[in-house]
């Protein structure tokens, strides 16, 4: 069985604060853009993000908390394969929620675990395949950390392969600028909304 997890937490220093996944953008938040293309794709999903998880109740998914604060995004991974573990899954589907425009087949390009997404080059780890058997390596990482562990260290340590994504589809939201680009190139379009929310 295969579950997802939109990472929802951080701080969006580089927006001015705030939860980017509830942007706005071709009429719909980002988080319901990947909701409509990753929902399909996996038998469950949960959100990772910390504070409130209320701001969240709409789109009825679990809400999962990071265990290691101040962690980076490595620390909602691991919140999402221990939940993962608890569904009785073996695979973990991670997606940003500043990355709206996945693939609808983004699980059959990645294939098997682990795998991360990669375009133009340039790797994207958030966007990844995880084998929920090696949340213990990922817990033992987070548990002697002083600071956030990179995402890259943790997935080569796990052996991750690298999948080529199509051009544009990992464009994600950091800056004002971003949200204006995304937003001229969703204008008009007919985004199709979420099966739930
Ligand atoms: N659970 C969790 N997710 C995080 C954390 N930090 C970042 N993320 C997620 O990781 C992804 C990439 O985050 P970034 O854009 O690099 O960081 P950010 O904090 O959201 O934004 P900046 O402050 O501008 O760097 C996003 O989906 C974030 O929601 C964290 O501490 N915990």
């Amino acid at each position: 069985m295969k579950v997802g997890l939109i990472l929802a937490g951080g701080l969006a220093s580089r927006m001015g604060g705030g939860d980017k996944p509830l942007l706005m953008a071709g009429g719909h938040t980002l988080l319901e853009h990947v909701l409509a293309r990753l929902e399909a794709q996996v038998d469950r999903l949960a959100i990772s993000a910390n504070g409130d998880p209320a701001r969240f109740s709409v789109f009825g998914m679990p809400v999962l908390a990071d265990e290691f604060a101040d962690m980076g995004p490595l620390s909602g991974v691991l919140a999402g394969l221990d939940w993962a573990a608890g569904q009785g899954a073996e695979i973990l589907v991670t997606v940003p929620g500043d990355t709206p425009l996945i693939p609808h087949d983004l699980v059959e390009r990645l294939g098997s675990a682990p795998a991360h997404a990669a375009s133009g080059g340039r790797m994207h780890w958030l966007v990844g395949m995880w084998p929920v058997a090696s949340r213990r390596v990922l817990r033992d990482m987070l548990a002697v950390a002083s600071r956030g562990p990179r995402v890259s260290d943790y997935a080569r340590a796990i052996g991750a392969r690298a999948e080529e994504l199509p051009a544009g589809s990992l464009d994600n939201v950091n800056t004002p600028d971003d949200l204006a680009r995304l937003r001229a190139r969703l204008d008009g379009t007919s985004t199709p909304g979420p099966a739930r929310g």
